[in-house]
């Protein structure tokens, strides 16, 4: 058993949507297909990867030199003999050879991407879904059925208006979506608090509503949003100043005891245990959004869910950005507290398996071998032709 190839590509997910920090007018993501030699149903187990929105393809890193590595390793050190298949752990030492510790930039994403299709060949060749193999090893046995999601969107766009921000927010309720988000900080105080009012319109109760600021607020401004924001009574205040900002989170908590969530861009077990030793967040009430994808992959955020456990965080206190399918996988198997998703943005990479309804705010899995890729039609086809083609 061996990996015969890693392919890459990048592909555009470029859309005229703007947070309070990007515009995506130019973004790109890497897909990534390991070949193997195990057959399966007559043909070779291929696993697909692809790294989540906001940091870009990352073609260029591996090209350069993580396949490489892979490539160069004997084939069998990168196996799991226990378990007759590829060993994740292995495959990630070999990765990360020679690179120094720290500066989490983006090798973390490229390596995350490369994991993620070595995760869905290892559910592949075990015949599995991934959710189901990850309960059985590593915890005790039973996954989640299904898993709370939210719907993500409320973007700015060149005139987009109140109305077409609520007719947004109305389709992901009647598409069985409970709770949304939209995004703050592009605009002024003032007109954020219209704009979400636009929303309240819509879906009724603060409950019902989290909102982004991307990581824009210097910590007076994330200060004053906060205590605009209180009245509402909002689901989640995520990522209110610079992620890496430990002490303004903290500072944050002084004047907001909300729930509030951030980590999406924290890419390692080490910046996001600094989180939770310098960042005032309190496990009773606040979200963790590390999202496997940008951060080394599942091996890495097995780590990171040990310091979680380590420091008294429940699992269930991590809402992982990103809106894939891997992510899904790993809320189900692992017993994380919901997901994100993106019903309208980033297509096709955005969203969960086809015909698979959400259904008062939660969403079942596919139950086919891997991560399920092959259960989202446009999303496969786009993979495919880079495995098969
Ligand atoms: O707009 C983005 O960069 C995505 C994001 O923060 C989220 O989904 O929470
Ligand atoms: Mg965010």
């Amino acid at each position: 058993m061996r990996i015969v190839d890693i392919r890459e590509k990048t592909a555009s997910i470029a859309s005229p949507i703007a947070n309070a920090y990007i515009d995506f007018s130019k973004m790109t993501c890497s897909v990534v297909a390991v070949v193997t030699d195990v057959i399966r149903d007559g043909k070779p187990v291929i696993g697909y990867g692809f790294n989540s929105n906001g940091r870009y393809g990352q073609g260029a890193l591996m090209r350069d030199r993580f396949l490489a590595r892979v490539a160069e390793a004997e084939p069998d050190s990168l196996i799991d003999q226990d378990h007759d298949n590829l060993d994740p752990f292995a495959i990630w030492k070999a990765l990360m050879r020679n690179e120094k510790p720290g500066g989490h930039g983006e090798r973390s994403v490229a390596v995350g991407t490369i994991d993620m299709a070595v995760w869905d060949a290892v559910a592949k060749i075990e015949g599995k879904p991934l959710y189901k193999l990850l309960a059985e090893r590593y915890l005790d046995g039973v996954a989640d059925d299904k898993v709370w999601v939210y719907a993500a969107g409320g973007y700015y766009y060149p005139g987009k208006d109140h109305r077409q921000l609520q007719d947004e927010m109305r389709g992901y309720l009647d598409r069985g979506y409970r709770v949304v988000k939209m995004k703050i900080g592009a605009a002024s105080l003032e007109e954020d608090l219209s704009r979400i009012e636009a929303v309240l319109e819509v879906v009724g109760d603060g409950q019902r509503l989290a909102v982004d600021a991307n990581g824009r607020f210097d910590q007076d401004t994330a200060i004053a949003y906060a205590r605009a924001l209180k009245p509402y009574n909002l689901f989640w205040y995520e990522e209110a100043g610079d992620p890496l900002d430990y002490a303004l989170q903290a500072e944050l908590a002084n004047h907001y005891d909300l729930p509030m969530a951030t980590g999406e861009n924290l890419f390692s077990h080490q910046d996001a245990r600094n989180l939770l030793r310098y960042g005032g967040m309190l496990p009773e009430k606040d979200f963790l959004q590390f999202d496997c994808a940008l951060s080394y992959g599942l091996v890495e955020y097995l780590r990171t869910l040990d310091v979680m456990k380590d420091m008294g965080w429940s699992s269930r206190r991590v809402v992982p950005h990103g809106g894939h399918q891997m992510s899904l996988n790993i809320a189900a198997g692992l017993h994380l507290g919901g997901n994100e998703s993106y019903p309208d943005v980033f297509q096709p990479f955005g969203g969960f398996a086809d015909g698979i309804r959400v259904e008062d705010g939660y969403v079942g899995l596919p139950d086919v071998p891997g991560v399920g890729f092959e259960a989202k039609a446009k999303l496969y086809a786009v993979m495919r032709e880079l495995g098969e083609g």
